[in-house]
């Protein structure tokens, strides 16, 4: 802690955009010092050189990746990386010492051989996977107090799990039945530019991508099996739409019984009861991506059909925040002790 009673926090990725959305929000905590923001490729240069809106930030200068210096300047820091490059600064970052929130997909599937099968990489040790706690606030955030390190969840999962997880626990839809329907703004590429995201290619177009091959779906299945109690397997798809932010999900299932949308809301509002970034709709009514953009929140809606016997339900969030960086700092907030909602009370940016 500084003597200012601030926690400093670094920020690794820091040019990125989970790594400047966390910039955005820790201006806001007031717990929060940022006193380093990393680049493995800009390293010495100032941060508003590229991003000339982060003017207030008191530290400027980008610092380059050495975890000795890190722990020089923090408590606790932000891995805002690539998957593959998190697997191996993280535990360089944990043996210094230092508290340590990842955003990528490094550490979120516990099997090193079933990360492997869908990252096409070298798995990260088994006993930091075992050690990491997959950071759903709403599902695990009793477990995170007082950590030294959580995985974030991933984007797609968030949107996903938070929409699912009450019905499955609950043994009101067939979790053999389910099918996942996203969509997701182009940030959710990261920054980079490929040929995939780039204005002509998306602008009034829409993709499909990495059907039944998406990384998440091992992340998703996990989540679903430890819910529900035996294995699950999802079908989900991806699809790419011309927006900045914004993940909907459309999930699909078989009830196992007759439900109103009135039980269902009861449901969902009851399990997500003081959690106050889940939002439920009234019955038969959706949320919509601008909802929730630039905000924390997770809002979600439902319909049950009597017809076909299948529950509709619909989970919107905005990628860069409650499925990224919103999401980490929900985390470091939990880790703290402190109100879950610390620095995250903004509401969404409309229209
Ligand atoms: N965008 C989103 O909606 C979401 C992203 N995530 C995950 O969060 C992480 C960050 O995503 P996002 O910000 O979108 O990605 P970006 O591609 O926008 O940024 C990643 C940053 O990582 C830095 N980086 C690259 N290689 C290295 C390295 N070897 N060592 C240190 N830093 C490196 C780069 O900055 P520099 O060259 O300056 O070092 C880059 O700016 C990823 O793992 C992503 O999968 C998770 C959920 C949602
Ligand atoms: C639009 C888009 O391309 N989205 C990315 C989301 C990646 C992400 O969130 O990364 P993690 O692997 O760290 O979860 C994708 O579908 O792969």
């Amino acid at each position: 802690m500084s003597e200012s009673n601030q926690v400093k926090v670094a920020i690794v990725g820091s040019t990125g955009y989970g790594g400047v959305e966390l910039i955005r929000f820790l201006l806001n905590h007031p717990n929060v010092e940022i006193t380093s923001v990393i680049s493995s490729s800009n390293a010495g240069e100032s941060i508003t050189e590229g991003f000339p809106h982060l003017s207030e930030l008191l530290v400027q200068r980008l610092d380059g990746v050495d975890p000795a210096l890190i722990k020089s300047k923090a408590d606790v820091v932000f891995t805002a990386t690539p998957s593959g490059v998190s697997g191996k600064l993280v535990p360089q970052l944990l043996a210094e010492g230092l508290k340590v929130i990842d955003l990528s997909g490094d550490f979120r599937i516990k099997d090193g051989a079933v990360y492997e099968e869908w990252y096409k990489h070298d798995a990260p040790p088994a006993g930091l996977l075992e050690q990491a706690v997959y950071g759903l606030c709403e599902e695990n955030g009793a477990q995170v107090k007082g950590l030294d390190f959580v995985s974030n969840p991933g984007c797609y999962p968030t949107a996903t799990l938070l929409g699912l997880l009450p019905a499955v626990k609950e043994g009101w839809i067939d979790p053999g039945s389910i099918i996942i329907d996203a969509k997701s703004g182009v940030s959710g590429a990261g920054r980079g530019t490929s040929l995939m995201t780039h204005y002509a290619e998306i602008n009034e177009n829409m993709k499909v991508y990495k059907v039944n091959k998406h990384q998440h779906i091992p992340e998703i299945e996990q989540a679903l099996s430890i819910a529900s109690g035996s294995p699950v397997t999802v079908t989900f798809t991806t699809h790419l739409v011309p927006m900045t932010r914004g993940i909907m999900s459309t999930m699909y299932a078989k009830l196992t019984g007759s439900r109103s949308e009135q039980e269902l809301v009861d449901l969902y509002r009851h399990y997500y009861e003081g959690r106050p970034f889940v939002r439920v709709r009234e019955p038969g009514k959706f949320p919509a991506t601008k909802e929730v953009f630039g905000s924390n929140y997770c809002d979600i809606g439902f319909a049950a059909d009597a017809r076909t016997g299948r529950l509709t339900i619909v989970s919107v969030i905005d990628n860069v925040v409650k499925g990224a960086a919103g999401q980490a700092i929900q985390n470091l907030n939990l880790m703290m002790g402190w109100e879950e909602t610390t620095g995250l009370q903004l509401s969404p940016v409309y229209p």
